[in-house]
């Protein structure tokens, strides 16, 4: 059950994206001339090159290639793929260095295909990782922009990091309206301010399971379930006490977003867990927006991360040791959309009350 995608030899990918006009590329600007991005390659998703001198600045220009399935979200960025294969073999070769990979998607842009390029190709999934999705948002029309973009939601929802943009412009009130319904929509991402893109850049990198340089991975920073749920204390009784819990959910508002996290006290059966994954995924997959979890799977003393965007999942990685003082329960976090708690955690618990499987 290991996976390269989540080791630390990987090149760290970050992916900003975020509204038209909510200050990408004067976050970008800035970022790019601090020392600690000095090796840092990156790829603009649209028209429209900055000029960087010591960076690597590569368009990806609009094509796209639609699966067999035909479904929208499975559209892969044939350029994205030739864009970050023909990195790496220059890197290979020595004619580029770099240790790191920022992704600045176009405004309007979904930024679940590239999450599925970078999970679903082989090549680059065994070469890059994930570091974290950073979403830009308008302090001034980013409310106006939730209202009225489902895209505004998602790029929010998926995010690791969000960066509030032009908060010089926003009233007090305004602002602090915008960050209940931020908490709200994605309770564990941290809130950052940078005003004209000033920016630390440890604010926003290394927001992945690994930090460069270190083969353990940082399990409790990447999931932040406690974010999640106000009751986990509540807790650690039977297995079967879940099902009379009264669960608070963070969040459940007007977006028809949700943001839960379910706790798990036994450890779990694999083949029953990923097959309720399986289920949910079937059925509404595409309002699956994100999954983190970390496993603790039955006859395996490690525990198993496992990292899903819409119906594309990273294979599950099995992590070194659990972190210490960790309870070494399972925990699964979901951001979903139109798709309540109570329907994800039935077909959880459903699945794993089956009978243990004895082939196993
Ligand atoms: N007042 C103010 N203006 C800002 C701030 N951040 C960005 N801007 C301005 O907002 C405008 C849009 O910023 P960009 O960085 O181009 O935004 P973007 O997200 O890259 O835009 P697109 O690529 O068109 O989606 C520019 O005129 C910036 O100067 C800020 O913190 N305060």
């Amino acid at each position: 059950m290991t996976d390269s995608t989540t080791t630390a030899d990987t090149i760290p990918v970050t992916i900003l994206t975020g509204f038209l006009g909510s200050g990408k590329t004067t976050l970008l600007n800035h970022l790019v001339q601090q020392p600690d991005l000095s090796e840092t390659a990156v790829l603009i998703n649209e028209f429209g090159e900055i000029g960087l001198d010591h960076m690597l600045v590569r368009e990806v220009k609009d094509d796209i290639v639609l699966l067999n399935s035909g479904c929208l979200c499975c559209t892969v960025r044939g350029d994205l793929v030739t864009a970050l294969r023909d990195l790496f073999l220059k890197r290979v070769r020595g004619e580029v260095e770099f240790n790191r990979l920022v992704i600045e998607t176009t405004g309007l842009a979904d930024p679940a295909p590239i999450l599925h390029t970078m999970m679903t190709d082989p090549l680059i999934g065994a070469r890059y990782r994930l570091d974290g999705i950073v979403t830009t948002l308008d302090a001034l029309h980013g409310a106006d922009q939730l209202d009225r973009h489902r895209e505004s939601v998602k790029q929010v929802a998926v995010a690791d990091r969000i960066v509030m943009t032009k908060t010089d412009l926003a009233d007090a009130e305004a602002l602090q309206a915008l960050h209940g319904r931020l908490a709200e929509l994605n309770p564990s991402a941290p809130r950052l301010v940078a005003e004209n893109g000033v920016l630390a850049p440890a604010d926003i990198l290394n927001a992945g399971l690994f930090k460069p340089g270190s083969k353990i991975p940082d399990v409790e920073g990447w999931l932040k379930a406690e974010a999640y749920t106000e009751h986990d204390h509540e807790h650690g009784h039977g297995h079967d006490d879940h099902h009379h819990h009264h669960h608070h959910d963070v969040n459940r508002h007007g977006d028809g977003i949700d943001a839960f996290c379910l706790t798990l006290d036994e450890p779990v059966e694999w083949l029953h867990l990923a097959e309720a994954l399986e289920m949910i995924i079937a059925s509404k997959g595409e309002n699956l927006l994100r999954l983190k979890g970390i496993l603790a799977v039955k006859g395996q003393e490690e525990p198993v991360a496992v990292h899903g965007v819409q119906h594309v999942f990273h294979p599950p990685a099995t992590l070194p040791a659990w972190p210490e003082g960790h309870d070494r329960k399972s925990r699964l976090v979901f951001i979903t959309r139109e798709m309540r708690r109570e329907a994800v955690e039935k077909v959880v618990r459903a699945a794993l009350d089956q009978m243990p499987d004895i082939y196993s």
